[in-house]
């Protein structure tokens, strides 16, 4: 990741305060199907897939974060995490490693964003429908949502991200972790101090209107 990433202004996390703005990471072992990309080689880029979507009356803008060749860092860059509103785990049914390593991955989102939404995502079933008989039982205690996937036919694909945008936002509308609920009090203090700073202008105004007409 870019050392320096507030100089980038797609970097700039400040944006995810707003109402309209959601941020999703993706976890998980490299070559397990996040970013579905046909590559022989993982690059350690950041990549950002936007997406804009509908969820209740409102529209909200979807920022997917995702990196490349993961597990060979021994954790993630805190930018990451930061301000995430809710998290993909992403493993490789053919890989049983990458299932194990599911642990790792959840300890660490743990420790920098406790109560975020978080499912886990079985992909590439596409290779052999039979995996879809057995059970995986890794995040079953923590309640996390399961979805069978596959990101080279699609199945399932769209409802886990309807699902995932729609708990992201429901998530930031009604944060339960302390901090989130801190910078949203704050938020919504400084958008009063505005309006009340917008209606003593407006008052100014009136009056310099009504010296001007008397
Ligand atoms: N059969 C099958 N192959 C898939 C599926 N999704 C991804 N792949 C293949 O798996 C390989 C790795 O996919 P990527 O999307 O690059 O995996 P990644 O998790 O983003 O990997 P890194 O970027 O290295 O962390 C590629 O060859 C993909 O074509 C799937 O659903 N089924
Ligand atoms: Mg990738």
């Amino acid at each position: 990741m870019a050392g320096d990433v507030g100089s980038i202004p797609e970097l700039d996390q400040q944006k995810y305060d707003s109402d309209q703005q959601v941020k999703i990471i993706c976890l998980g072992d490299s070559a397990v199907g996040k970013s579905n990309r046909p590559q022989q080689l993982s690059t350690y880029a950041l990549t950002l897939y936007k997406h804009v979507a509908d969820v209740g009356n409102k529209t909200v803008a979807v920022d997917f974060w995702d990196t490349a060749g993961q597990e060979r860092f021994q954790s993630m860059h805190p930018s990451y995490y930061h301000k995430a509103h809710a998290c993909i785990m992403v493993f490789d049914v053919q890989r049983k490693i990458t299932y194990k390593n599911l642990a790792n991955w959840y300890k660490e989102l743990r420790e920098y964003r406790p109560e975020i939404p978080c499912c886990v995502v079985a992909n590439k079933i596409d290779a052999d429908l039979k995996v879809t008989q057995r059970s995986f039982n890794f995040g079953k205690k923590q309640g996390l949502p399961f979805y069978f996937v596959s990101a080279a036919d699609g199945t399932n694909v769209v409802k886990m991200f309807r699902d995932m945008i729609k708990r992201a936002v429901d998530y930031k509308q009604n944060p339960s972790d302390f901090m989130d609920e801190v910078l949203q009090e704050l938020e919504s203090f400084q958008l009063e101090k505005m309006e009340e700073n917008a209606e003593a202008e407006d008052e100014e105004q009136k009056s310099d209107q009504s010296t001007e007409l008397l």
